[in-house]
C-alpha cells in the first residue's frame, strides 16, 4: 500500500498488480510531476456540504479535495456519519456545496445529469416483467435519450459488452444474483455516464454473497474500465475493490490521507500484506479520534 500526500497515478496508466511508472511502492511513494498527470475527471475542490433543518446546521463534509481519473475505482471510506452517502449525493448533483466546487469533465457540476449515474443498492430488484434487454433500454427511452429502435440497440450492445448477450431475452428471476449486478450496472452504463456512483452497494448481503459481487464489479471494470466512485465503510472492501482510497475523517468528513491500493484485489485478502495495510488504514481511521479508538474493522 502506498501512502501518497495528494493523490495517485490515474488507473488508466495501470494494470492492476503491477508497479506504475514513476511511482515507487512504500511509504516514500512521490506522486509523479504535475506536467505528466492527465486532467482529472472529477474533481472535488475544497468541497463543504451541509444540511440545514429549521433547528440547526449539520455539516457533513469540511473542505474536501478529490481528484478521480478516467478509470479510477476511487474509493471513499470512514466511518459512518463522516459523509461519504453526502459527497457523492453532491456528485451525483442533489446537494450544491456551501464552499467549493464539482468539475467533471471540466464543467461545474450544476445538477443531477445523465453523465453520472448512480447504481443503487437494490440491483436485485429489476422489474420482473421485463427482460434483461428491455430493463437495460428502460432509463434510455424513459429519459428520452434515444428512441425505442436505438435504445434497443444500444441496449444489445452494452450487453454483450458486460458478457450477458446470450441472456438478453431472459427474465431476472432466470439470473443468478452476479449476473443481475451486470444487468443493474449494463443499464447504468448504456446512458454513458462519465462516473458511476455506488453507495455501500454490498452492505446488506451476506458475507459469501457481498465476495461473489465484489469479484463480478471487479471482472466488469477489467473488460470495461468504466470510472467508479464507489462509497464503503469496510476497509478490507475499500483496499480490494479500489486503486485509489481517500480516508474520510469522523464527522464532519474532512480527507485525513489517500492510499494507492491498486496492488490489491480480492485474492490479496488473507495475506500478510493486505492484513497489515488494513491495520494501517484501520490506525489511521480511528487512532486520533479516542471516541472511536475502539471499534473494530469493518
Ligand atoms: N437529510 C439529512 N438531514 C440532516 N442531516 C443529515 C441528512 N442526511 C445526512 N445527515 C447528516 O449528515 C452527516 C453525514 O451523513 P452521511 O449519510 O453522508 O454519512 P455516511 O458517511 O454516508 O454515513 P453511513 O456510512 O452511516 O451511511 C451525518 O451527521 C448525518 O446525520
Amino acid at each position: 500500500m502506498t501512502l501518497v500526500a495528494k493523490r495517485d497515478a490515474p488507473a488508466a496508466t495501470q494494470q492492476r498488480g503491477l508497479p506504475v511508472p514513476g511511482f515507487r511502492y512504500g511509504e516514500e511513494a512521490r506522486a509523479p510531476q504535475a506536467a505528466s498527470m492527465p486532467t482529472p475527471l472529477l474533481r472535488i475542490a475544497g468541497v463543504s456540504l451541509e444540511y440545514r433543518t429549521p433547528e440547526r446546521v449539520i455539516r457533513a463534509t469540511h473542505r474536501v479535495d478529490i481528484d478521480v481519473y478516467e478509470a479510477d475505482r476511487f474509493v471513499l471510506l470512514g466511518p459512518s456519519g463522516c459523509g461519504k452517502s453526502t459527497l457523492l449525493k453532491a456528485v451525483a448533483g442533489f446537494i450544491p456545496p456551501i464552499e467549493g466546487e464539482i468539475i467533471l469533465d471540466g464543467r461545474p457540476v450544476r445538477g443531477p445529469g445523465p453523465d453520472r449515474i448512480v447504481v443503487f443498492q437494490e440491483f436485485d430488484q429489476l422489474p420482473p416483467w421485463k427482460t434483461v434487454v428491455q430493463n437495460v433500454a428502460f432509463p434510455l427511452r424513459a429519459s428520452g435519450t434515444l428512441g425505442r429502435r436505438e435504445a434497443e440497440a444500444r441496449a444489445r450492445h452494452t450487453i454483450d459488452k458486460v458478457g450477458l448477450s446470450r441472456f438478453a431475452d431472459s427474465y431476472p428471476h432466470q439470473l443468478s444474483g452476479g449476473m443481475k449486478q451486470r444487468v443493474a450496472i449494463a443499464r447504468a452504463l448504456a446512458m454513458q455516464p462519465k462516473v458511476l456512483l455506488m453507495d455501500e452497494p454490498f452492505a446488506a448481503l451476506d458475507a459469501l454473497t457481498r465476495r461473489k459481487m465484489q469479484e463480478e464489479l471487479l471482472a466488469l471494470w477489467d473488460e470495461i474500465r468504466f470510472t467508479l466512485l464507489f462509497v464503503t465503510h469496510s476497509i478490507e472492501e475499500a483496499l480490494a475493490v479500489g486503486n485509489r482510497v481517500a480516508l474520510l475523517s469522523a464527522h464532519p468528513g474532512r480527507v485525513r490521507g489517500e492510499f494507492n491500493s491498486h496492488e490489491f484485489d480480492l485474492t490479496s485478502v488473507g495475506s500478510s500484506a493486505f492484513q497489515a495495510a488494513v491495520q494501517r488504514l484501520h490506525r489511521r481511521l480511528f487512532d486520533a479520534d479516542p471516541e472511536t479508538a475502539a471499534r473494530p474493522a469493518l
